[in-house]
């Protein structure tokens, strides 16, 4: 296949991605976890990170959202380069990500997860909730709005106000998912979104990653499920032992000798 119709088939491909790694190192003491590695997602695309336990995935994504500071490397988000940046900064800019086990407040309301997803709110400011009542009201009332439509989207709405506690794994990670909605990002990363959840709702998680990727949003997924992985994804990258092992279509991944021996070897 040529260039031009490979970007026909996969338009995003034209554009310049949305986010790009280079030379990316960080170590632990002796060890390197993620060593000179880089990729790419491209604007709109739903891309993959895959490899055995121990490659370097999580840390690599830590790495690209500022959670941890790397060794060496850079990072370009949307056009700037983010290493000099906090998280919650990057989560403004647009991209956002969510966690392996589910990070959500327990002893709150879904509803009030929600919330918090939320950002630069006018109340947020002490003198603001006294200086502009009505605007911290509007405000509020729309941000519910909101949450309760993308609740819906995610088939939490009737447990907006049980505690996040009573919720099942598969449910927090779509709350998580919801809550990182909040920010209107460009990008979500993933970690494992599919790791602990019952297929039917599996079923639930891919077909919302696949309605909000219609609405314009870029993916950067890790997962175990292969089935996952090669049915949502139109581009894989393979880690393994930190370094970048491999990268391609699902095709082409699945019949690369290289990431077959690697998972074999496991
Ligand atoms: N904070 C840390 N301190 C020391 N070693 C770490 C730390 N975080 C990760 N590691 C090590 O770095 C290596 C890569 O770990 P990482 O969690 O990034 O891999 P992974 O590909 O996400 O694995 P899995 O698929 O099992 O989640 C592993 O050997 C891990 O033990």
């Amino acid at each position: 296949m040529t260039q031009a119709e490979e970007q026909k088939r996969q338009p995003h491909l034209a554009k310049a991605p949305i986010l790009a790694a280079s030379g990316l190192v960080k170590n632990f003491g002796g060890l390197t976890a993620v060593d000179n590695a880089a990729i790419e997602v491209g604007q709109g695309s739903i891309t993959g990170l895959i490899g055995p336990n121990g490659a370097g995935k999580t840390t690599l994504f830590n790495l690209l959202s500022n959670f941890i500071r790397p060794d060496r490397g850079r990072v370009i988000f949307d056009g700037e380069p983010i290493q000099q940046l906090q998280p919650h900064q990057i989560a403004q800019m647009g991209m956002v990500r969510t966690f392996q086990v589910a990070r959500v407040l327990s002893r709150l309301s879904v509803m009030e997860n929600m919330l918090l997803g939320a950002q630069k709110q006018t109340g947020e400011n002490f003198w603001n909730v006294w200086l502009q009542p009505k605007q911290v009201i509007e405000e509020e009332k729309q941000l519910r709005e909101r949450a309760m439509r993308i609740l819906e989207s995610v088939g939490l709405v009737h447990m907006a106000g049980a505690y996040a506690g009573a919720l099942s794994g598969g449910q927090r990670k779509l709350l998580e998912m919801g809550r990182a909605l909040m920010t209107d990002p460009k990008l979500i990363l993933l970690d494992e979104p599919a790791a602990g959840v019952n297929p039917t709702l599996i079923g639930q998680i891919c077909d919302r990653i696949l309605a909000w990727n219609r609405e314009g949003m870029s993916f950067l997924i890790i997962e175990h499920n292969m089935d996952v992985i090669m049915s949502l994804c139109d581009r894989i990258w393979v880690l393994a032992e930190g370094r970048n092992l491999a990268d391609g279509t699902p095709v082409e991944i699945q019949k690369n000798a290289q990431v077959l021996e690697a998972y074999l070897g496991q």
